[in-house]
């Protein structure tokens, strides 16, 4: 959001300098992908435990995580990624993992004190935890015999309409620095549905995939995942579709997968937030006038998302009525599960997007995106200072 380098001089670098830290080395990203590259050249030239205090948004740290992902190291460091600290100092427009370890206050004021927490957490030695990362394979069609390519998220994956406000987004970046350019693109991506098949897998550790119950408020075993045969099928047309790791929220207020936060996963999963309209007892078609129909449906679901994660408990009465009441079906299905499969209808091509952290990837037709959560191995990985 163009504060860190001023934040750096007036609050973080005193602050390091009075706690007795040596600073090695303090750079200023002069383009993309700098962190990552900094990051690198600095491990490959120093020993022993890395702490890095990084301010920005989530995009900057996926760059870190993923360029250290794929770099080669040699002597101490060879034999797997290394293990990298950061103490976060929320500089970017979303801030999603920042916000979820620090949940701002309920009038929003994001003040130094407020921005200063995870790098007070590394001063007085406090705790670190792991990232689970969600690692998406893009393959081609088996005819095209190319390697499938990888994508690393600590934050999410989506497809459908989040990926589609990513990539319209972007090109407001300039105009609209703060997070109103993400409603813009909402709106002109309100009316699009997505055709593809999908498959859930079960997270490592728990025998089938499981789905959020707002009766019992808890998780429940999904209804078509049994320990025989515990892969789910889903048949779209699908408005959304987006996973989460790590994070409840994708802007501070903007809590999509509250439950990450309020039933945490015990090992590496994701939190799947699905909305396929055809669970709607008065959507039964997919033409222009039903699309237009659900766009309310929509708005419902996003703004409930923006009132503590409430869109979660919604349901549709017997006549295709969103309401809190009753045992109809859900609107949203959130589904907790250790990864994914996205084969996106051919002809359709706004489901061939994918964002993972922000970053926009193509699926090639007839390609398909794989996602699945993984833990890092004991002594190596990415922990954040809380
Ligand atoms: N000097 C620079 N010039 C141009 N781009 C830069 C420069 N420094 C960093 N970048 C790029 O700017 C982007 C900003 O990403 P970052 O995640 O930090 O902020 P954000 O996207 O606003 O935040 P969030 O992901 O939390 O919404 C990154 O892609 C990064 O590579």
């Amino acid at each position: 959001d163009g504060t860190a380098k001023s934040f750096f001089d007036e609050h973080v670098l005193p602050l390091l300098q009075n706690s007795g830290k040596v600073v090695d080395k303090v750079v200023a990203t002069e383009h993309p992908n700098h962190a990552g590259e900094v990051l690198v050249d600095f491990l490959k030239h120093h020993e022993g435990e890395v702490v890095v205090v990084l301010g920005s948004g989530d995009g900057t740290l996926n760059e870190c995580i993923t360029t250290l992902s794929s770099a080669e190291f040699t002597g101490a460091r060879s034999g797997g990624p290394p293990k990298v600290v950061f103490a976060l100092v929320p500089s970017g427009t979303a801030n999603a993992l920042y916000s979820t370890l620090f949940p701002p206050p309920a009038d929003g004021t994001t003040d130094a004190a407020y921005r200063l927490q995870s790098v007070k957490s590394f001063l007085a030695g406090a705790k670190t935890i792991p990232l689970t990362l969600a690692i998406t394979t893009l393959s081609s069609p088996p005819s095209a015999r190319k390697r499938p390519q990888a994508r690393i998220s600590a934050v999410v994956v989506s497809t459908c309409m989040h990926a589609s406000i990513l990539k319209d987004s972007e090109a407001l970046r300039k105009e609209m620095p703060g997070l109103e350019r993400f409603k813009v693109a909402a709106q002109q991506n309100s009316t699009k549905w997505y055709n593809s098949w999908v498959k859930l897998l079960p997270a490592a550790g728990t025998e089938v995939v499981q789905i959020y119950d707002p009766s019992s408020k808890t998780f429940v075993d999904h209804p078509e995942s049994h320990s025989d045969d515990p892969i789910v099928d889903m048949y779209g047309p699908f408005a959304y579709f987006l996973g989460t790791v790590n994070v409840d929220r994708l802007e501070p207020a903007f809590m999509i997968s509250p439950l990450m936060s309020r039933i945490p996963p015990i090992g590496a999963a994701c939190d799947l937030v699905v909305v396929r309209p055809f669970r709607s007892p008065s959507v039964s078609a997919d033409k222009t006038e039903t699309r237009e129909a659900f766009v309310p449906i929509l708005w419902k679901i996003l703004g409930d998302a923006y009132h503590q994660g409430s869109h979660i408990d919604l349901r549709y009465n017997e006549k295709g009525e969103v309401t809190t009441e009753g045992d109809g079906p859900t609107v949203v299905e959130y589904i907790r599960c250790g990864g994914w499969e996205w084969i996106p209808v051919d002809d359709d091509e706004d489901a061939h997007f994918l964002c993972t952290d922000g970053a926009i990837s193509k699926i090639e037709t007839e390609g398909r995106a794989v996602c699945s959560a993984a833990a890092p191995a004991a002594d190596a990985g990415f922990l954040v200072h809380v």
